[in-house]
């Protein structure tokens, strides 16, 4: 392994300020003898697997070699190599292995062919322009540009990526956009596994057979095989219930997948984004998230900036909602000023919420500071809810509950309880949704 941490993407400043350069993990491979003597290889893979079918990413020509003959993975450990079933075996010199760790440059035996394997790292630049966007991402400040380019390098790759942030800073759109710049012809896919119900989770992202469970009438693809061709990204990741966890890390690894009931796996070709507003590295420490996972997905991370660090980018954002949103209001200089000093725990999606409100409390006039509603200067209070959809006060407070509990209701119905939509659609933090649904007994 190289010395540098292989859980961490590396950025390293060039001389150049608006060059950066990142680096990617890989694979590489070279063969020694037997038919294949000569030929390298070099994979950004997680997982590579080796043999003379034409589906594995390393095919070799040897005869001596399976079909399917072994596979490598990189752990924090080291590469470690595994025997896939194979007739001829693994050698680490005189020793047929099933399963090793091998040290860097070791040579290993498949039949006849020598291969010598090491941990490798690939460095891409990427570019720190001067753009006010990209794709529907809005926003000209400098962590916003420094994402756009580390987004331009990392789209188009095969690499896992964690994208973190806070609820309603843009991790979607983020995804989104990796997916439109990935060049995948297939679709993207987006699953949320905050949603309560376990079993619901597992039968939705890995699919089930007809009669994998009471109730199992037909089988369901499952959004792993959904997003087939294309990118399949998983909001709320720290959410994903612990007894699955090593059947998502086994897909990622494996790009396999077994709906429940079968135990026929079938190949996917999947790019997965995930995301999370969690500390997954407080939630490992604690035992609620397993360390392997959090391994294989943080090998890449993308860090969206809470709106609070990008203040700047407040009138760009304001006159991107004026325009998608239709709100042909004008912000006065005071109102802006109050936009620019608020907190926003809600981030940008607070912003677009407060802005989509004022338009309607101003009649078409200009936006007043009044019309923001903006109560909260410390950032300390929850962010506009949809209490505050009724600005006009004609319902008591228990009415206005019984409104907001139906709205709960209807809005779960509508999302199968999926409760991240729920509170998308709703305009509110999931945090605050997960209070109101316990406060309300929804
Ligand atoms: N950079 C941006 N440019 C334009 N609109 C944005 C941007 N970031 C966020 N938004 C707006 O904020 C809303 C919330 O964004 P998004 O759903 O991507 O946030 P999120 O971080 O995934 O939230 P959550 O953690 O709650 O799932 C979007 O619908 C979009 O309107």
């Amino acid at each position: 392994m190289s010395n540098l941490d292989p859980n961490s993407t590396y950025i390293m400043p060039a001389t150049a300020r608006s060059e950066r350069k990142i680096l990617f993990d890989k694979i590489e491979l070279e063969v020694l003898s037997g038919p294949d003597a000569g030929r390298e290889f070099g994979l950004a893979l997680p997982c590579i697997r080796i043999g003379t079918a034409a589906d594995n990413d390393v095919v070799l020509t040897d005869r001596t070699v399976s079909r399917h003959h072994a596979e490598i993975r990189t752990l924090p450990e080291g590469l470690l190599v595994r025997d896939l079933g194979s007739t001829n075996g693994i050698f680490l010199r005189d020793l047929r292995v099933r399963e090793a760790f091998l040290e860097p440059s070791t040579l290993f035996s498949l039949g006849g062919s020598e291969i010598r394997v090491r941990m490798g790292m690939e460095e891409r630049a990427y570019e720190v322009g001067r753009e006010s966007g990209l794709c529907a991402l809005v926003g000209g400040s400098e962590p916003m540009r420094e994402l756009y380019g580390l987004i331009r390098v990392v789209a188009p790759t095969p690499t896992t990526v964690l994208i973190r942030g806070e609820s309603g800073s843009g991790k979607e759109m983020v995804a989104t956009t990796l997916h439109a710049l990935s060049g995948r012809k297939g679709p993207l896919v987006v699953f949320d596994a905050s949603v309560a119900d376990p079993e619901m989770v597992r039968n939705d992202l890995f699919g089930h057979i007809k009669g994998a469970f009471t109730g199992a009438t037909g089988g369901r693809e499952g959004a792993f095989r959904c997003a087939d061709g294309g990118t399949l990204f998983i909001d709320e990741i720290g959410e994903l219930p612990l007894d699955l966890q090593p059947r998502l890390l086994r897909a990622l690894e494996s790009r396999e997948v077994a709906p429940v009931g079968s135990d026929r796996p079938v190949k996917v070709d999947v790019r997965v984004i995930a995301a999370t507003h969690r500390n997954l590295e407080a939630m490992v420490e604690e035992g609620t998230f397993r360390a392997d996972l959090y391994y294989r997905l943080s090998v890449m991370s993308l860090c969206v900036p809470p709106l609070r660090d990008i203040k700047e980018d407040i009138p760009l954002l304001i006159q991107n909602f004026g325009e998608t949103l239709g709100l042909p209001c004008r912000v006065t200089p005071e109102a802006l000023t109050a936009l620019m000093g608020y907190a926003w725990p809600g981030n940008v999606r607070e912003l677009r919420n407060v802005m989509e409100r004022a338009a309607v409390l101003c009649r078409g006039e200009e936006i007043r500071p009044e019309h923001l509603r903006l109560v909260d200067l410390s950032g300390t209070q929850e962010p506009a809810t949809i209490e505050e959809v009724a600005p006009v006060s004609v319902h008591s407070p228990a009415q206005l509950k019984a409104i907001e509990r139906q709205m709960i209701l209807d809005a779960m119905q509508r999302n199968r309880h999926n409760k991240s939509a729920v509170a998308r659609e709703l305009g509110i933090p999931l945090s605050t949704l997960k209070r109101r649904i316990a406060e309300y007994d929804v």
